[in-house]
């Protein structure tokens, strides 16, 4: 095993991994760098939230290296990929999944009282980053009294509340409506520059994946090609660049 160059916090190697015995990755190696917003995206049904489970260590590739920083991930037993995750992971899915019994700021505040934060303390961050996404006042509602988008925007909430390592948003927005996409969008990407989140974003919308730093594509579970956006220091606005950076993702089939 060699280990990932340093400025990597996630990198993967020839992942293999398959549903029932039908491929959904074939071979896929790319990285992630640190603090850096990318865009895993794909037509349906290419691999792309297979990609992130596996990234993520809820799934274990059959074949392939998954890496954290200097740490693999693919050959750690379960209980240590949980408190992986739990610690150092965020994940948003595409829809709103969030614990009945318990109200607004208490499904936010989660993470952290897993991670042994106080209530007190977890209920504040929680307030903050409720009032961000612009659902404060639903604080102490129960998810059934919430629209769909409201309970979208407090899964948001709980990703961030706990500032993880890396976030990964599988298709974030699907359960929004379009005129929230936007708001929806700007507060995580600028959460992520502000408290220095790396994230991973799946989504078959190039609108949404050009608000990321770098482009990663796949196409039945095969990496296809890597897009780097120039930032404006570059000079060039976000004008797309094919192939720029480094070769982060690789056609390994
Ligand atoms: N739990 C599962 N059981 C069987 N096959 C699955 C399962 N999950 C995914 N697949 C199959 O694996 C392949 C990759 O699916 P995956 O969900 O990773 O792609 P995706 O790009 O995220 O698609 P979508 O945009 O529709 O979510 C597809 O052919 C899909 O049908």
């Amino acid at each position: 095993m060699v280990a990932p160059p340093d400025n990597d916090v996630l990198w993967a190697r020839g992942l293999t991994y398959a549903h029932d015995g039908s491929p959904a990755l074939q071979g896929v190696s790319m990285g992630v760098r640190d603090g850096e917003i990318l865009a895993v995206t794909g037509p349906r049904g290419s691999g792309k939230t297979t990609l992130l489970r596996c990234l993520s260590g809820q799934l274990v590739p059959r074949q392939g290296e998954v890496w954290f920083n200097s740490t693999p991930v693919h050959t750690m037993g379960p209980l240590t990929r949980e408190r992986l995750r739990r610690d150092r992971f965020g994940w948003i899915d595409p829809e709103p999944v969030l614990v009945p019994e318990l109200n607004v700021w208490e499904n936010t505040a989660l993470p952290l009282m897993l991670r042994g934060t106080g209530r007190r303390a977890a209920r504040t961050a929680a307030l903050e980053w409720l009032e961000r996404l612009d659902i404060g006042s639903s604080a102490r509602k129960r998810p059934h009294g919430l629209l769909q988008s409201e309970r979208q925007r407090v899964v948001v909430a709980r990703a961030l509340v706990a500032t993880p390592t890396v976030l990964f948003a599988d298709e974030p927005t699907a359960a929004l409506h379009r005129t929230e996409h936007a708001h929806v969008l700007r507060t995580l990407t600028a959460a992520a520059r502000s408290h220095d989140i790396t994230v991973v974003l799946a989504t078959h919308d190039s609108e949404i994946a050009s608000l990321a730093d770098r482009t990663v594509s796949l196409l039945d579970g095969r990496c296809v090609k890597t897009v780097r956006l120039p930032s404006a220091a570059d000079g060039e606005g976000r004008a797309a660049a094919e192939g720029g950076g480094r070769a982060a993702c690789s056609l390994s089939a």
